[in-house]
C-alpha cells in the first residue's frame, strides 16, 4: 500500500451502484454493462501499464425499473458480488448530481478476469480493485463509450499529513480511535474470528488509513460510507470512524451476549434430551416401562383437578417446573414429588355434602349407639341445634373429659354420623414435638406434614369431624410446644389459614368441626382449655355397665365374630360377675375385651362342632336325633338317639337348639381365675397404720390403701407414690392434725407416748405408678396415722372418703363437678373390693340422695360430721374419741 499516490488529471469513471469504495479497501466488482466492459477492456485489460481508474458511488433510485437490471435478470447474472452495471442517464448526471456522487476513490486493479463469451457476444469482467486516494470530480465527460472526468486529488500530501499528525488534537483523537479498534479486535477474537491481518494492520498502518480500512470492513449503510468518503479532514475522519465503530462494537457485544445465552440453553437442553433418550433406551432394555415423563404429566393433571386456590396453584406450578428439570435419580426429586403429590391430594375444594340436620334423628342415633349419658347427649343436641340454625357459627370446641372406655371417641363419631360428615381421629397422645402438629420444614431430610394435614389428606374432604384424641397427653420439650400449635387450630380466627410448615401454603380448616377428648382436665394448658367447652363423662355404675353390655356390647361382639345368640348366650348375672371379678374400670373397654374373649372361644367350639358333625355324618349314615344338651365344664355334650331324622335336620337342630350358655365355670375357664375378689381389703388392713380410702382418679372411682409407718428421726414426713401437690398438702395437714391431738392419743397409748414427737413418719400410697391427687384422701390419711399411733387396726370392712382442714372439719369432696356420679363410682369401687361400710362427710347428704337406691344398697353408708366421728367408727370404739353426732 503506497502512502501518497499521484493522480492523473483525467480518470476513467466506473460507476459503483449503491456502494462506496474507501481508500485502503479491496473490492471485487463484476462488470456486465457495455460501458463498464469497454472501460475495463480499454483502461485495464489491453494496457500494458495499467493505470488508475476512478470508482464513483452512484445512488440508485429505482433499481427494479432499471433496463439493465431487467436484462440482467433475463440473462441470469444476479447475485455474485457487487456490479458496476449502472447505465447513467446520458447528459443527465450534471443536472442530477444526487445520483452521481461528486467524490470518488481512485483505484488500482490487483487482478482481472474475463468472463465466458456469451452466444450474444457479450463479455463480462471481474476486477479486483484496491482503493488508493480520494478525488473530487471537476467535470464529467460522457461522450465516449464510458465516462471520464477531470479530477482533483483530495487527500493531503505527505508534508501536510505529517504536519497534521503532529497536531495534539489529532493525536488524541487518533489514540482514542486506536483504543476502540483494539477493543473491536478483542471482541472479534472472542468470537473466534480470524483477526491476524487486521491486528497486523493496527500495528503497522498509519492511523488515518486505518480509519478507512476499519469502516470499509463493516457492513455499513451506503450513507454512512458516503459520509466517511466525504471526511477529508483527519479530525473529521477519525470522529466519524469512532462513531461508526462504537456503534458496531455495541451491536457486536449485545449479539455476542445473546448468542452465548442461546448457545448455553441449546447445549443444555440438547444434553438433557440426549440423556433422556439414553435413559429411555436403558429402561426399555430392562423392561421397565413406567415412564417418569408420563408420571409427571399425570401428576400435573391431578394437580389441575385438585382445585387449589390461585396462590397455591402458582406455588405448585413453580415446584412442578423444578421437578421437570430434575432427573428422577437426583436427591431432591422424590421429596419434591411427594410434596406435589400431597398438594394434589389435599381436598382444597372437596366437601362432603352435609345432609339437612334432623334433630330427632340425631337424638335417636345418639340413643341407639350409647346408653345413658343423658346430660352429655343433651349438650350435643344443643350444639347440633345451634349449627342447624347458623351453620357457620363459631361454636365452642367440645371436649369430652373422662376415664378411658366411657365412650368419648364413639360419641364424637356419632356426631359425625348425625351430621352426615366424615370422621377422622387424630391421636395426640405422647406428642411432644410441635412438628408433629405443624409438620417439619421441607429443608429437613425425611420431613413430613403434621398430623392434621395428614389427617385431612386421609379423610379427603375439607369438612370432616376431626377428633383430637387425648389432648391432655401432649407434652412440651425442647422441640417446641404442641399445645401452642393446637391453639392456632382451635382458634376460629386463625384456622382459616392454618400454616403447616411442610405444606408451606395456608390451608383452610374453618369447615372442620373439632372435637377433643381428654382423660383429665388438669394437664390441659389453660389457654387451650379456654377455647374448649368441657363435658365430663365420669364413668359408669355397675347397673349402667350391665345395661351397656346387654344392649350394646354383646350384640356387637357377637356380630363381630359371626355369631348370634343361637350360638352364644351370656346371662346377665354372668355379665355382672365379669364386671365385678374381671374388671375394675370406669368405662367398659375391658369388659368389651372379655366379652370378645368369650365370643372367640364360642366361635372355636362352634367351628369344631360343625366339623365333628360332618365327620360323624359321613361315618354313620344312620339318621339320628338330638334329644337334649347341656354344658359341662364349658363343653357341649350332646345326647344323640336314632329317631329316623335326616342328617341335615340334625345339623340345623344342633345349631338352633344348643347355644353355648356361659356359666361361672366357663368364665373361669376362658378368662382365668377372678382377678378381683372381696378379700383384698381384709388382708391389707391386718396391720396397724393402714386405712382404706375411696378416691377419684382419671380412671374413675378407686379404693385406695394408705400405709403409714414411723421410725426414729426428727419428726419429718416422707411421702411416696406418684402424688400430686394437693394430696401432699393433705398428708401434711393430717399429720399436723394428729400431732395437735397428741395428748389425747397419749392417754390411749401411754407406753408409746413418744411415738409422735421424735419419729419420722412415712406415708406410702401403693397402687403402682398411677398418679394420685386431690383432697379427698385427707380423712383416710388421718385414720391411717391414728391407727399407726394407737397401734390398732382399722376395721377391714370400712372405707372412708372426704377432705379435711386443720380444724378437723370434714368437708365435701372437691375436684369433680358431678358429685353424685363420683359417689356412685366410689361406692361401687368399695363394693367391688368387699367393703361393707363407707364413711362419708355428712354435708354430702344432698348428693347422696340422688344416688340410685340400687347402688346405695350395696354398702352401709355412715355420715360423719366431725373427724372424731370417723375415727370412732373406723376403730369400732377402740379410740379415745366419743362420737358427738349420731352417724
Ligand atoms: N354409653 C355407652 N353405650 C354404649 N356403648 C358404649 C358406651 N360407652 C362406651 N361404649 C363403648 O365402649 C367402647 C369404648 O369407647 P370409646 O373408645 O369411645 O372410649 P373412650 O372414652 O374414647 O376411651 P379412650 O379415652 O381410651 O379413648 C366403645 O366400643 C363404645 O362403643
Amino acid at each position: 500500500m503506497r502512502e501518497v499516490v499521484e493522480l492523473p488529471e483525467r480518470l476513467a469513471i466506473l460507476p459503483f451502484r449503491n456502494r462506496v469504495l474507501l481508500p485502503g479497501a479491496i473490492v471485487q466488482i463484476r462488470c456486465t454493462s457495455a460501458g463498464s466492459v469497454r472501460l475495463v477492456e480499454q483502461e485495464l485489460w489491453q494496457k500494458e501499464d495499467k493505470g488508475l481508474i476512478g470508482v464513483l458511488p452512484v445512488r440508485e433510485i429505482s433499481p427494479p425499473s432499471s433496463p439493465l437490471a431487467e436484462s440482467e435478470e433475463r440473462d441470469g447474472k444476479r447475485g455474485s458480488g457487487p456490479t458496476s452495471d449502472y447505465q447513467p442517464p446520458i447528459g443527465k448526471q450534471a443536472t442530477e448530481p444526487g445520483q452521481w456522487h461528486s467524490r470518488g476513490v481512485a483505484a488500482r486493479a490487483l487482478h482481472l478476469s474475463r468472463g465466458m463469451e456469451k452466444p450474444s457476444g457479450r463479455v463480462t469482467y471481474t476486477v479486483l480493485l484496491e482503493g488508493c486516494c480520494r478525488f473530487s470530480i471537476q467535470e464529467m465527460n460522457s461522450r465516449g463509450p464510458y465516462n471520464t472526468a477531470t479530477v482533483t486529488q483530495l487527500d493531503m500530501t505527505q508534508a501536510e499529513m505529517d504536519q497534521s499528525e503532529r497536531d495534539p488534537e489529532v493525536q488524541s483523537i487518533a489514540h482514542q480511535f486506536k483504543l476502540i479498534a483494539g477493543d473491536f479486535i478483542s471482541v472479534l477474537e472472542q468470537k473466534r474470528t480470524k483477526v491476524g491481518r487486521t491486528k497486523l494492520l493496527l500495528d503497522t498502518a498509519p492511523a488515518h488509513r486505518l480509519a478507512d480500512i476499519f469502516v470499509a470492513s463493516f457492513e455499513g449503510s451506503f450513507d454512512e460510507r458516503l459520509a466517511m468518503l466525504d471526511a477529508v479532514d483527519l479530525k473529521q475522519r477519525f470522529t466519524k470512524a469512532i462513531e461508526i465503530m462504537t456503534r458496531h462494537l455495541q451491536t457486536l457485544r449485545v449479539a455476542e451476549k445473546i448468542s452465548q445465552k442461546v448457545e448455553g440453553q441449546l447445549s443444555k437442553s440438547q444434553k438433557e434430551f440426549l440423556l433422556r433418550q439414553q435413559m429411555r433406551a436403558i429402561k426399555e432394555e430392562l423392561g421397565d416401562t413406567d415412564d417418569d415423563e408420563d408420571d409427571v404429566v399425570a401428576l400435573e393433571r391431578k394437580m389441575q383437578s385438585a382445585g387449589m386456590p390461585g396462590n397455591v396453584w402458582k406455588h405448585a406450578q413453580r415446584e412442578l417446573r423444578r421437578l421437570r428439570k430434575m432427573q428422577p435419580q437426583q436427591p431432591g426429586y422424590s421429596s419434591s414429588r411427594a410434596y406435589l403429590e400431597l398438594l394434589a391430594d389435599l381436598p382444597w375444594q372437596i366437601s362432603s355434602e352435609e345432609r339437612e340436620l334432623d334433630l330427632a334423628a340425631a337424638k335417636e342415633r345418639l340413643d341407639s349407639e350409647h346408653y345413658g349419658l343423658g346430660k352429655v347427649k343433651k349438650r350435643i343436641i344443643e350444639y347440633l341445634a345451634v349449627r342447624k340454625l347458623k351453620p357457620d357459627a363459631r361454636g365452642p370446641v367440645l371436649c369430652f373429659v373422662g376415664p378411658p372406655g366411657v365412650g368419648k371417641t364413639s360419641l364424637a363419631s356419632s356426631i359425625a354420623g348425625a351430621l352426615g360428615r366424615r370422621f377422622i381421629r387424630i391421636s395426640l397422645g405422647g406428642v411432644k414435638d410441635e412438628a408433629d402438629i405443624r409438620g417439619h420444614r421441607r429443608t429437613y431430610i425425611g420431613s413430613m406434614p403434621g398430623r392434621l394435614i395428614e389427617g385431612i389428606k386421609r379423610v379427603a374432604v375439607n369438612n370432616p369431624v376431626m377428633l383430637l384424641d387425648e389432648i391432655d397427653k401432649t407434652g412440651m420439650d425442647v422441640r417446641g410446644d404442641p399445645a401452642s400449635a393446637l391453639l392456632e387450630v382451635l382458634d376460629p380466627e386463625q384456622h382459616k389459614a392454618f400454616n403447616d410448615h411442610y405444606l408451606n401454603v395456608p390451608f383452610d380448616l374453618s369447615k372442620v368441626i373439632f372435637v377433643a377428648t381428654a382423660n383429665r382436665v388438669q394437664p390441659i394448658p389453660p389457654p387451650l382449655l379456654d377455647r374448649m367447652e368441657v363435658i365430663e363423662l365420669p364413668g359408669y355404675t355397675l347397673e349402667e355397665k350391665l345395661k351397656i353390655a346387654v344392649r350394646y356390647l354383646i350384640p356387637r361382639v357377637l356380630d363381630q365374630h359371626g355369631l348370634t345368640s343361637e350360638y352364644l348366650q351370656i346371662p346377665e348375672p354372668m355379665v355382672e360377675l365379669m364386671i365385678q371379678r374381671y374388671t375394675r374400670e370406669a368405662g367398659v373397654r375391658n369388659l368389651e375385651r372379655h366379652l370378645a374373649a368369650l365370643a372367640r372361644a364360642a366361635a372355636v367350639k362352634v367351628a369344631e362342632r360343625e366339623q365333628a358333625l360332618r365327620i360323624s355324618r359321613d361315618l354313620n349314615p344312620e339318621p339320628t336325633q338330638v334329644l337334649g344338651n347341656s354344658i359341662t365344664d364349658g363343653e357341649l355334650m350332646l345326647e344323640v338317639d336314632a329317631m329316623g331324622m335326616s342328617t341335615r335336620e340334625i345339623t340345623s337342630s344342633v345349631v338352633t337348639t344348643s347355644p353355648l350358655v356361659v356359666d361361672e365355670s366357663t368364665l373361669e375357664k376362658i378368662l382365668g381365675p377372678p382377678k378381683f375378689d372381696g378379700t383384698e381389703a381384709a388382708e391389707r388392713v391386718a396391720t396397724p397404720g393402714v386405712a382404706v380410702g375411696l378416691v377419684w382418679t382419671a380412671f374413675g372411682g378407686e379404693v385406695q390403701f394408705v400405709e403409714a409407718t414411723a421410725m426414729v428421726g426428727k419428726g419429718d414426713l416422707h411421702l411416696t407414690g406418684q402424688l400430686g401437690d394437693v394430696i401432699k398438702e393433705s398428708a401434711q395437714i393430717a399429720l399436723t392434725w394428729v400431732r395437735a391431738r397428741a395428748a389425747e392419743l397419749k392417754l390411749a397409748v401411754k407406753e408409746e407416748g413418744n411415738l409422735m414427737d421424735n419419729r419420722d413418719v412415712h406415708i406410702h400410697f401403693p397402687a403402682g405408678a398411677v398418679p394420685k391427687d386431690g383432697p379427698s384422701a385427707g380423712v383416710t390419711l388421718v385414720t391411717a396415722l391414728v391407727s399407726l399411733f394407737l397401734q390398732r387396726c382399722v376395721r377391714a370392712d370400712t372405707a372412708m372418703t372426704g377432705e379435711m382442714t386443720l380444724r378437723g372439719l370434714v368437708l365435701p369432696v372437691g375436684g369433680v363437678k358431678d358429685k353424685m356420679r363420683l359417689f356412685c363410682m366410689q361406692i361401687l369401687a368399695a363394693h367391688r373390693c368387699g367393703i361393707k361400710r363407707v364413711i362419708l362427710p355428712e354435708r354430702n347428704v344432698k348428693d347422696l340422695m340422688e344416688v340410685p337406691a340400687a347402688i346405695l344398697a350395696n354398702v352401709e353408708i355412715l355420715l360423719a360430721k366431725r373427724m372424731e366421728d370417723v375415727l370412732h367408727e373406723a376403730f369400732e370404739g377402740g379410740c379415745p374419741w366419743k362420737p358427738v353426732a349420731k352417724l
